[in-house]
């Protein structure tokens, strides 16, 4: 089953992910709870059924519908969605640890429905390590025992375990800590340990669940912040599930938005935020600062040779608000300048109308190269 939603297919060539080389693919992927679910995916009358007709004529749910799509090397993919909407189910099928019903799931071409028991141990070990938002710590060890615990498990001896939990525990700002007790940290502190245990592994991808929801705003910040530092120091693959979109589009190179089971966009924070698939995603990001995320390829048109050669420079990435700044302090154009090569200007009607939302420009790089 591959019936792949056109929001993804429009977004498949996502301007913002790292590499295209997937990780995990995902093909059709269901999860249905309930008696006999296998029969939910494989009818189409029962599968095109709304979650509470569904549920009152087979008793089961489907927390995950045909779902498909690729998480690419190095890029810090998000699942975000409402309480209920799937999220959960869908990554913890990812290394079986909910049973998928139907579909298929591939890591670096790896088929992992296919693995045995001794198989999937390893993908979970070695390969795929998760943080929990309840951080599962083990409250008579130390610190240092509990970051090293993934270590013992696979029998690594102990001196070189402990160096490496020692290098992990200095990562994550846990330095001169090494040998409290859990019940001694705080909320933001376990965290980091939680979050040092699955790096101790050196896992290629980190999946993490809602890890820092019951963390109070400010750590939820920093931790938020240390997930960024240490994405762009080790370029780790990352699959973050959320259900705050503000979270969601400062750590996300792609978004996957869920709504009852379905993916109902798949895109950068930019396509999502400029360019809604449907009312639902609208309703979603109304109140989004769109001068934060959009870039300034959205405002941007071809320049004269007269503005081609003057003006601040911005790189494409940069974003509306930036461009407002720059425009403002310069009472110029901006250029918008890629490895030396003007792409176009951006003016402060065109950088308006973006923060306006009343642009008529698609994002993604359709207006690029008009210099
Ligand atoms: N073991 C189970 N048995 C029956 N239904 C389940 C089971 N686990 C989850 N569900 C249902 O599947 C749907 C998706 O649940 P899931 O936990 O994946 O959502 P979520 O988006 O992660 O929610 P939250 O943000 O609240 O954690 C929900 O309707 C839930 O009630």
């Amino acid at each position: 089953m591959s019936t792949t939603i056109s929001a993804q297919e429009a977004t498949a060539e996502g301007t913002g992910a790292r590499g295209t080389e997937p990780v995990f693919s995902v093909d059709g992927l269901w999860k249905v709870f309930g008696p006999k679910a296998d029969r939910v995916p494989a009818d189409p009358e029962l599968a095109a059924l709304p979650a509470a007709e569904l549920r009152s004529r087979t008793g089961c749910t489907a927390a995950v519908r045909d779902v498909s799509f690729d998480v690419r090397k190095g890029e810090v993919f998000v699942v975000m969605g409402l309480s209920g909407s799937g999220k959960s189910t869908l990554v913890r099928c990812l290394t079986r640890l909910i049973e998928p019903t139907a579909g298929t799931i591939a890591i670096d071409g790896e088929d992992v429905r296919a693995m045995d028991r001794a198989r999937l141990r390893e993908l979970r070990r070695h390969r795929a390590a998760m943080v929990f938002q309840h951080f599962g710590l083990l409250p008579h060890r130390s610190v240092l025992d509990n970051v090293a615990y993934g270590l013992e498990v696979q029998g690594v001896p102990r001196r070189e375990r402990r160096a490496k939990a020692q290098e992990v525990v200095a990562k994550v700002g846990l330095e001169g800590m090494e040998q409290r007790r859990p019940g001694q940290l705080s909320g933001g502190q376990q965290q980091r340990v939680g979050l040092a245990r699955a790096l101790a592994v050196d896992p290629e991808v980190l999946l993490f669940d809602e890890p820092f929801s019951a963390l109070d705003p400010m750590i939820r910040r920093d931790m938020q912040e240390e997930v960024i530092r240490l994405h762009e120091e080790e370029g780790r693959t990352m699959v973050f599930i959320t259900h705050d979109l503000n979270e969601a589009l400062r750590l996300g190179d792609r978004i996957a938005l869920m709504r009852d089971g379905r993916i109902v966009q798949l895109g950068t924070p930019e396509e999502i935020v400029g360019s809604p698939a449907d009312d639902y995603v609208r309703e979603f990001v109304r109140d989004v600062p769109r001068e934060q995320v959009m870039t300034v390829r959205r405002a941007m048109r071809a320049a004269s040779a007269q503005e081609a050669g003057e003006g601040p420079a911005l790189s494409p990435e940069a974003t509306v608000s930036q461009a407002i700044e720059a425009v403002a302090r310069s009472g110029q154009t901006a250029r918008v300048v890629d490895q030396g090569r003007c792409l176009g200007v951006v003016d402060s009607d065109a950088l308006l109308e973006v923060v306006a939302g009343t642009d008529t420009r698609s994002a993604g790089p359709a207006r690029e190269e008009v210099a």
